[in-house]
């Protein structure tokens, strides 16, 4: 437990708005170890995607808490919080969320820009990384010119440019095609292997959660070892 990059102790959500108040994730507990894929699938509107929003400090929680590495990650000022994520998180989302107008080079090193690295680095180890993906050939491509996987790719080199202790993939297989889906799967092994990532990744796609490390299921806001 005390091993565990990030613990989550009795995590509660309910949205309020006026007088309707909407229980979306109850008692939820979770520890996820260093290096861990952890699959987390479950029905849609069961809390998924809920919960990687406060695990990534987008959301606060109700009640209970975030322990990312010992720190209260609902507990540090704005500031803090994006300084945390920058530096010790990624994120790779279904609609992959690239910078329309940047090519794929300026998407991936764009954390490294933010978290001050002089420019000139920054694109070596953005284009290293495109390579490492499979993209060598795509990094003056804007997304609207890249293919669903492609975009994907760029997504997830882009969420492991700053080298973060925990990705955090909200339907990372979600759009794609079968054998897109496995590259993005072998991509995440890889990296897991090479970096030592932890990931924790939202899916319906049971073929990908059944090749994880770990599965957990969400039912109505309850997260649970089995279905
Ligand atoms: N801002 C909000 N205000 C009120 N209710 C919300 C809000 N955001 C989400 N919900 C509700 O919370 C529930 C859980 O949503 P969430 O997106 O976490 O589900 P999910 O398991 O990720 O679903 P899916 O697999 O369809 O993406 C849903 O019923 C949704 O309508």
């Amino acid at each position: 437990m005390s091993n565990s990059i990030v613990v989550c102790q009795d995590l509660s959500k309910v949205y309020q708005e006026g007088r309707l108040a909407t229980s979306v994730l109850q008692g939820v507990h979770l520890a996820v170890e260093p290096g861990e894929l952890l699959a987390i699938v479950g029905t849609s509107g069961s809390g998924k995607s809920t919960l990687l929003h406060l695990l990534g400090a987008l959301d606060a929680p109700s009640t209970g808490e975030v322990i990312f590495n010992g720190k209260n990650i609902h507990k540090l000022s704005a500031k803090q919080q994006a300084k945390w994520r920058n530096q010790e998180l990624g994120f790779v989302y279904q609609f992959h969320h690239l910078l329309s107008e940047f090519t794929a080079l300026e998407n991936v090193a764009m954390p490294l820009l933010i978290a001050g690295e002089p420019i000139k680095v920054a694109q070596q180890k953005a284009l290293d990384l495109l390579t490492r993906v499979g993209l060598s050939e795509r990094v003056a491509h804007r997304p609207s010119e890249l293919s669903g996987g492609e975009r994907q790719r760029v997504a997830i080199a882009r969420a492991l440019i700053n080298k973060p202790s925990l990705v955090l993939a909200d339907e990372p297989t979600g759009n794609l095609d079968a054998k897109s889906a496995e590259s993005v799967y072998q991509l995440l092994k890889e990296l897991n292997a090479e970096l030592g990532t932890a990931f924790i990744v939202v899916t319906h796609d049971q073929q990908l959660a059944n090749k994880l490390d770990r599965q957990l299921y969400m039912s109505n806001g309850i997260l649970q070892d089995s279905q």
